[in-house]
């Protein structure tokens, strides 16, 4: 359904993002991990043609047979927020403080040309609904939410659309561990039910081994090793992957140190 061609990043004569190729199929739960600064993000906002303006991106990048690089500005919008879109860890910077909820979700669907205000604001509703937020969250401002409530928000808004893809770029990492699991169990739900892809971009291991069915792994730029999940964690190639999966925490480690440490108490 996506598919990265040979998509290199430059700042100037500097490779931030060298040569990378992906496939991204309907329904996979991709996960894109590896070391801070290695490019996962510049390659996700790269899909959406949302790079800052100082990079410049070369290669090619297909969703359904159509080049995005190719597209005009106005074909481009017409894919990005409705079969593309976007959910930040700083679902913070994602709302404006003085408009409430209600008035997010009419502005992005009047950007979509939905022009029906009462279809527009049951199609908001029905929205908050399914990632388990009632009415009342509509008429809410930002500040008046919690960090869990938003980023529920910001779910509910980049799937109004039905997208195929959803890029999800380290939306558990600013959030407690008990609401980020929630919001990844949330996810997993839509998901099932809808079916859409997502581009899952963390540092965490546990939800790759939870959710994903598929993994690449970037170092420096580079893709250093990509496939099954099961077959990148079960017999990984590279020696960074190795590392990787070898630094994580697993819950029988955590659970044998906690088991130690009660038995020191
Ligand atoms: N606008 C920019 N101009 C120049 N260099 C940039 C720019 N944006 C990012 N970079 C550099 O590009 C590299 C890749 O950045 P990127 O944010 O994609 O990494 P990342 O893998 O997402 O890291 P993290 O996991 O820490 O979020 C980094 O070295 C970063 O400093």
């Amino acid at each position: 359904m996506l598919s990265i061609r040979q998509v290199s990043i430059r700042s100037g004569d500097k490779k931030l993002v060298d040569n990378v190729s992906l496939s991204i199929r309907e329904g996979d739960w991709h996960a894109l991990v590896g070391q801070s600064g290695s490019g996962k993000t510049l390659l996700s906002q790269a899909i959406g043609r949302m790079l800052p303006p100082n990079l410049q991106a070369e290669g090619s990048i297909f969703y359904k047979e159509r080049d995005l690089f190719a597209l005009s500005p106005g074909q481009l919008r017409t894919i990005r927020g409705s079969k593309l879109s976007y959910v930040f860890q700083d679902y913070q910077g994602s709302f404006t403080p003085f408009r409430t909820i209600g008035q997010h979700f009419e502005e992005y669907q009047k950007a979509h040309g939905n022009s029906d205000s009462r279809a527009r604001q049951r199609s908001a509703l029905d929205a908050l609904d399914s990632v388990g937020l009632d009415e009342s969250v509509y008429k809410r401002y930002p500040f008046q939410l919690s960090g869990g409530q938003l980023q529920r928000v910001s779910i509910a808004m980049a799937l109004l659309l039905s997208p195929d893809l959803l890029i999800a770029d380290e939306i558990t990492t600013a959030l407690d561990s008990v609401s980020g699991h929630k919001i990844l169990e949330l996810l997993a739900k839509r998901q099932k039910e809808t079916g859409f892809a997502i581009l899952f971009i963390t540092h965490d291991w546990r939800p790759v081994k939870r959710y994903a069915n598929r993994i690449a792994v970037m170092k420096e730029g580079q893709v250093v090793e990509a496939g099954e999940k099961d077959h990148v964690l079960g017999n990984p190639q590279h020696a960074y992957t190795k590392q990787l999966i070898n630094a994580a925490p697993t819950i029988d480690r955590f659970l044998s140190t906690s088991v130690r440490k009660a038995e020191i108490v």
